[in-house]
């Protein structure tokens, strides 16, 4: 199966225009899955709850989750992005799974990082896995890789591919990510952003690129630069992730030992 991430650089609040961007980019390829970065149609450096309020969309009814169900359904994809969801009076930094039938599934992200936890709600939905056909996917934003618990979450609910739409700005992600894909036995697809935001005399945010597509033995299949528009597509074979036998003698998850682990 094929699988990839668009990497680019959102204009903050000109929705429509990073919609359409991102629609030219897709209606270009041919993908089994394609993963966009966290906020990726609204950009991250929010100023205000009512900004919050204003860019923020309901989930699945909202304009974007019908743009990209659009799109998956045309291009015969399944689409995971980063989106802020309105939920009544609360909002989520969330992410959604579209496939070629619709609207599968929404995460909302359970750690959320710095200056969103003013803006956004912790996340409520916990961790999920989809079945989109070739594969098992479940989704994690961002921040959520720093605690391991999320990607193995992910993996004992039964993932094959972990679509991480973020918007990095600390170094350690893309080279952790490693460790997340070797300790778990699963792909990852990081998508993130590129350009910076310093809105409303804030410290500039600068993304760090660095998108990539990382096997279940750790091997950074394709990793992109960090600070270029990048669109790739990686051939992958899902089944490498059930294979959790290190050897004989080992097998990733069957050899827990929760009793002896902390909570
Ligand atoms: N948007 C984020 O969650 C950033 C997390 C911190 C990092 N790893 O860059």
């Amino acid at each position: 199966m094929r699988v990839g991430y668009l990497q680019f650089d959102p204009v903050f609040g000109e929705v429509a225009h990073n919609l359409d961007l991102i629609t030219a980019r897709l209606e270009q390829v041919e993908t089994d899955l394609i993963v966009l970065p966290e906020l990726f149609a609204t950009g991250y450096q929010f100023v205000s709850q009512e900004e919050v309020f204003q860019l923020a969309e309901p989930v699945p009814d909202g304009a974007t989750t019908k743009r990209l169900a659009d799109i998956a359904a045309r291009r015969g994809m399944t689409i995971v992005a980063g989106l802020p969801e309105r939920d009544g009076g609360r909002c989520f930094n969330s992410a959604i799974v579209v496939g070629p039938k619709g609207f599968i599934g929404c995460y909302r992200k359970t750690h959320l990082f710095f200056e969103e936890t003013l803006w956004f709600t912790p996340g409520d939905s916990g961790f999920h896995v989809w079945d989109i056909g070739p594969a098992k996917v479940g989704v994690m934003i961002c921040f959520d890789w720093y605690y391991p618990e999320s990607a193995r979450t992910l993996a004992l609910q039964g993932a094959d591919i972990i679509a991480h739409p973020s918007n990095l700005v600390l170094p350690n992600c893309p080279d952790s990510m490693v460790t997340r894909c070797l300790e778990n036995r699963v792909f990852s697809v990081t998508a993130n952003r590129i350009g910076s935001e310093a809105r409303g005399g804030k410290d500039r945010l600068t993304f760090i690129g660095l998108s990539e597509v990382v096997s279940p033995r750790g091997r950074i299949l394709h990793r992109a630069p960090r600070d270029i528009e990048d669109l790739t597509l990686v051939d992958i074979d899902p089944a490498e992730a059930r294979l959790k036998a290190l050897n004989d003698y080992n097998d990733l998850l069957r050899d827990r030992r929760p009793a002896f682990y902390a909570d």
